[in-house]
């Protein structure tokens, strides 16, 4: 029903993804050159699709844009917090109050505040590496110490080390976990057992949790989502923070929900965030939730298409590399260390070599030396040509 082969030029929308490598990746500007120009790369860095949104969401834009007036908004009315909350119990079985729900710009701008307002400066933020990078980057801008908590890597398979967790964990001045539930970069959707039992660490240490769950409606077709808080109903330490952002890929129109269930949390949150919303992004993230299921299922069926063809092209064409289909994101995580030294800068040979742009292992903090990650979420026929340059760059260098 929807054509995600359709290749959509970008160019002059002010898109990151196609104007702001440079300074994201490189940290350069745009005197920096290349074998290629802009246009002729391939894109497979930042986590943003190159598909349309559901048209749903955009007649949902179109018609608020008809009411002409563009005031300073709120989420007053309960429309957008059923159509959310709704979408939240009919895909995970999860629901929270009203009033515990509030509106961020973006889940990362959340992190950043949310570190400030939980952790005493001598507190520390713990997550697993390989990370997010700005999981660390909310740690250091409120110069909060960081503790990483390295996954063990079995042959592409990843698992937590709940020995070296827990032992972290038990430090005092450890105040604030942050998960990544679905995990970015390595796609691993936790189990049951394995959120039960970080949460089970986090509540005997008396931590507060913030469970990024943004990824959590891009699993693969055969994956369910559990929210952390669902199976600790009782503890009000945790945060969840979802956004239809990756989802129906509308992170530009900045919207994200922030489910706080400590009222004192709550309070120190509405008293200093700047909560007022876009009123075109509020009926677009209502008009998804309400209507984009059909869109989100299709779009699934595609990623996962993808996930197969990287499979077997890398098989066949870079039979050292290792990887495992990641279980949810589109974002495959590739172990390149059977070709390269620990000390190459991947993101930069891909860009002179092969004219690809992706995210080296280098960018998610430490436990990724010799990875890339790439953004599977393009028509299929980009992705070839991603996966060919690629492979072809390795197998001639
Ligand atoms: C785990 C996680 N949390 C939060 C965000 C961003 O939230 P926002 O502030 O946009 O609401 C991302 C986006 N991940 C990206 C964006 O580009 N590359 C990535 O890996 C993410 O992967």
């Amino acid at each position: 029903m929807y054509n995600f082969d359709e290749i959509i030029d970008r160019r002059n929308t002010n898109a990151m993804n196609t104007d702001g490598f440079r300074d994201y990746i490189f940290h350069a500007d745009d005197s920096m050159t290349f074998p290629y120009k802009d246009e002729e790369f391939i894109r497979m860095w930042v986590a943003d699709m190159e598909f349309a949104i559901p048209q749903v969401i955009i007649d949902a834009i179109k018609e608020r844009l008809d009411r002409r007036i563009f005031g300073y908004t709120r989420i007053f009315s309960d429309t957008y917090y059923n159509a959310f909350v709704n979408w939240c119990i009919r895909r995970y079985g999860w629901s929270f109050e009203r009033k515990h729900l509030v509106m961020s710009n973006g889940i990362i701008p959340a992190l950043y505040e949310l570190v400030d307002y939980i952790c005493k400066p001598d507190e520390k933020v713990i997550f697993l590496t390989p990370s997010y990078a700005y999981f660390k980057y909310a740690a250091d801008f409120n110069h909060r110490e960081c503790v990483c908590a390295d996954l063990i890597n079995d042959n592409g398979r990843y698992s937590i080390d709940f020995d070296d967790f827990e032992r972290k964990a038990a430090d005092e001045k450890t105040t604030l976990f942050i998960l990544c539930n679905p995990h970015n970069p390595t796609g691993r959707v936790w189990t049951e057992e394995e959120l039960r039992r970080l949460g089970d660490i986090c509540v005997k240490n008396d931590m507060w949790i913030i469970s990024d769950e943004i990824h959590c409606d891009l699993l693969r077709v055969d994956k369910k989502h559990i929210p952390l808080a669902n199976l600790f109903p009782e503890y009000e330490k945790i945060v969840t923070c979802m956004a239809p952002s990756k989802t129906f890929n509308m992170a530009g129109l900045m919207l994200s929900n922030i489910i706080i269930p400590n009222a004192k949390l709550r309070e120190i949150w509405l008293s200093r965030h700047y909560n007022f919303d876009n009123p075109l992004s509020v009926a677009g993230a209502q008009a998804a939730y309400e209507e984009g299921e059909l869109w989100l299922e299709e779009l699934r069926v595609y990623l996962d298409d993808n996930f197969h063809f990287t499979r077997d092209y890398l098989a066949e064409n870079l039979p050292k590399a290792v990887f495992e289909i990641s279980e949810a994101t589109y974002l495959a995580w590739v172990n390149l260390s059977a070709y390269f030294s620990k000390d190459e800068d991947l993101s930069m040979f891909f860009a002179y070599k092969a004219g690809v742009l992706l995210e080296g292992g280098g960018m998610f903090v430490q436990n990724s030396d010799c990875f890339i990650r790439l953004n599977l979420a393009c028509p299929k026929s980009v992705l070839a040509e991603g996966l060919k340059r690629i492979c072809d760059a390795i197998n001639t260098k």
